[in-house]
């Protein structure tokens, strides 16, 4: 059953004073100081330099790792104040530019000054700044990061993964590009988005950035435009299909797994097709989820039940709340699919004419032709419909139902016009909702703004992409909420993980929403406030993790990991798994490099 207990906040570690292990390094010289994950630039100390054939590489002062990061926030300041004039696109890829610099140079720097201002920095390497990065990917390009493995690779991949530096990689995050965020096809330049969801998982699970894995696998693009422009990096051709298509992905996943048995493999804005078919085709041979069908679906149902104790209601309520879904893409029917087994988990049974889906050619009913097999189960049937029929336009279908809850998934930036909104006043919710999941910032169903003034000021509003509060007036301020998979994927990479499990279970999913869900107390919920700051992103993460891994275990999925066995798991209460959860992070610390052949 749902539960609501309340967590503590913990603040995050700034500079921490714990001695770190020495790091075994196979370079020495520049070498060193031209690999980002050893590189400490003029943090390298007199005797390291000794050790390491760096003295004389460097200026002979040895700058602190605390001076280093004020230098660098300094910069970045700086910039700020030089660029205040520009429009907001130089901005953003201004902001983007100098983190990328630093991330390509020094990763203990950059990944400190990333968590200890995730707030500030998230929205430059996620959502909404790197959807341009991704539209802008080919000019940008510099240094690659990742592995690319294309449709020219067939046959090469099992011994191309022996490519990759690293020994291990706990986690990989793999897209083809054919969907980023709402963007559409950005073919090898939807690259962006791995790296920065696993720059998400750094920042807020702790995964160490060594054994983390931005993979693209680029089987050519539809995108006419991309395949014209000169400077376009991927393969130039029209995207695979079919069988062709899947062997590339089978090829890809064997290589993967052969050489790493116990990664994990999040797919990322596939388009809708494809992101079922490989989620259908993969769960039960290895350990991957997908993000936008799974994740998303999780903090979405996550808020919904927020919604209901906003509105100051048992969460038995849920049963009774009409929600509309604006998109019946991979993450709208992710997300019906996760709120149907809740109510079936709640109720002992389906859901009652409770879920209303929408997508380009209106309401989904029955009666609609080449009906999508994904969309069966929320189709209406006309019988159950007053007044509205197939194809129903979205101002249509909210003056009919007057739902609680108006979701967007479309991709669609704007579709929650201003009737739409000020209809959702007459909403048969104390505190109607509205979501506006769809990313970036451009394609969100509406603005912050527009909710508010439109639907008015009892609202709860979310959106995927951060917008500011609103200033109603009279010290009034209306709430946004960040409702993004962000809250979830790095605790149930992080979970799993730790669990040694072999697959990602509905169960571990289902505990992973349950505990975001609880993690408002009843006082913020009814402020309108359904998601934790991003700036406690960590300690959620941790919670989200153990709820996964208890839930590994409690399945009999777990396996241990490392030195710790399924018998010691198993004994971990709830306050020890958080505890062991957290223990496992990594923080960004310069550690003795120590130089082995
Ligand atoms: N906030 C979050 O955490 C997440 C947000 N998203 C966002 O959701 C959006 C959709 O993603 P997917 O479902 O994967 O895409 P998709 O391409 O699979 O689905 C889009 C759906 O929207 C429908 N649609 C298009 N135009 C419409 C219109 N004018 N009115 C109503 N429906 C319309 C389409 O028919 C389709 O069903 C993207 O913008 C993505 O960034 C996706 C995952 C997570
Ligand atoms: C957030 C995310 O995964 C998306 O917009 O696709
Ligand atoms: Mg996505």
């Amino acid at each position: 059953m749902w539960k609501v207990p309340r967590f503590a906040a913990a603040g995050s570690r700034r500079f921490s004073t714990a001695i770190h292990g020495p790091c075994k390094v196979h370079k020495r010289g520049t070498d060193i100081l031209h690999d980002p994950w050893f590189n400490k630039d003029t943090g390298f100390p007199l005797t390291e330099r000794d050790r390491l054939g760096l003295r004389g590489l460097l200026p002979p002062r040895v700058i602190s790792f605390k001076h280093q990061y004020d230098r660098f926030m300094d910069s970045y300041r700086s910039l700020e104040k030089n660029t205040k004039d520009q429009s907001d696109k130089v901005v953003s890829l201004s902001k983007w530019r100098i983190l990328n610099r630093l991330h390509d140079r020094n990763e203990i720097l950059y990944y400190s000054v990333l968590i200890n201002n995730i707030k500030e920095f998230a929205p430059v390497i996620y959502t909404p700044t790197v959807g341009l990065v991704c539209q802008n990917y080919s000019g940008l390009f510099r240094r690659p990061r990742g592995m690319y493995f294309s449709a020219k690779d067939k046959g090469e991949m099992m011994s191309m993964i022996y490519n990759w530096p690293a020994q291990e990689v706990d986690m990989i995050v793999l897209t083809d590009g054919s969907r980023i965020l709402g963007l559409g096809d950005l073919g090898v330049q939807g690259i962006g988005i791995p790296i920065g969801k696993l720059d998400m998982y750094v920042a807020a699970a702790g995964f160490n950035p060594q054994r983390i894995l931005p993979v693209m696998l680029d089987v050519g693009t539809n995108n006419q435009e991309l395949l014209d422009d000169p400077l376009y990096l991927g393969v130039r051709q029209p995207r695979l299909e079919g069988e062709e298509y899947l062997s590339i992905v089978d090829e890809f996943m064997e290589a993967v797994y052969s050489r790493w048995p116990k990664a994990i493999v999040q797919f990322e804005d596939f388009q809708m097709k494809w992101a079922f078919e490989t989620l259908k085709r993969y769960r039960q041979r290895f350990c991957m989820f997908n993000d936008d069908i799974q994740g998303t679906a999780g903090v979405a149902l996550a808020g919904l039940l927020g919604t209901v104790r906003a509105q100051g209601r048992p969460l038995s309520d849920f049963l009774k709340q009409k929600i509309v879904v604006v998109g019946a893409g991979s993450a709208g029917l992710g997300v019906l699919n996760m709120a149907v087994q809740a109510v079936s988990v709640m109720s002992g049974s389906a859901p009652k004419n409770q879920f209303f889906l929408i997508d380009k050619d209106g309401l989904v009913t029955t009666e609609r032709s080449n009906l999508d097999p994904a969309a069966v189960p929320f189709a209406k049937n006309p019988r159950d419909l007053e007044g509205l029929t197939e194809g129903a336009s979205i101002i249509e279908v909210v003056k009919m139902v007057k739902p609680h809850v108006l979701l967007g998934l479309s991709g669609v930036g704007g579709v929650f016009n201003a009737e739409v909104l000020k209809a959702m006043r007459k909403s048969v919710s104390t505190k109607p909702a509205i979501f506006a999941m769809s990313n970036p910032t451009m394609n969100a169903e509406c603005t912050a703004i527009e909710a508010f003034s439109h639907a008015g000021e009892n609202i709860v509003f979310a959106s995927g992409s951060p917008f500011e509060n609103v200033d109603l007036g009279n010290g009034k301020v209306g709430h946004v909420n960040q409702a993004n998979n962000m809250y979830l994927f790095p605790g149930i990479g992080l979970g799993t993980l730790l669990s040694g499990a072999r697959h990602i279970t509905d169960g571990m999913l289902q505990e992973a929403a349950q505990c975001l869900a609880s993690y408002m107390t009843d006082e913020d919920t009814q402020k309108g406030i359904l998601y934790p700051s991003i700036d406690c992103i960590r300690n959620v993460t941790a919670e989200v993790g153990a709820a996964v891994l208890r839930a590994a275990v409690a399945e009999g999925q777990a396996e241990g990991h490392g030195d710790v066995g399924v018998k010691e798991l198993e004994n971990m209460s709830q306050e020890d798994t958080v505890e062991y959860v957290r223990g496992n992070m990594w923080y960004p610390e310069y550690s003795p490099l120590v130089h082995e052949k």
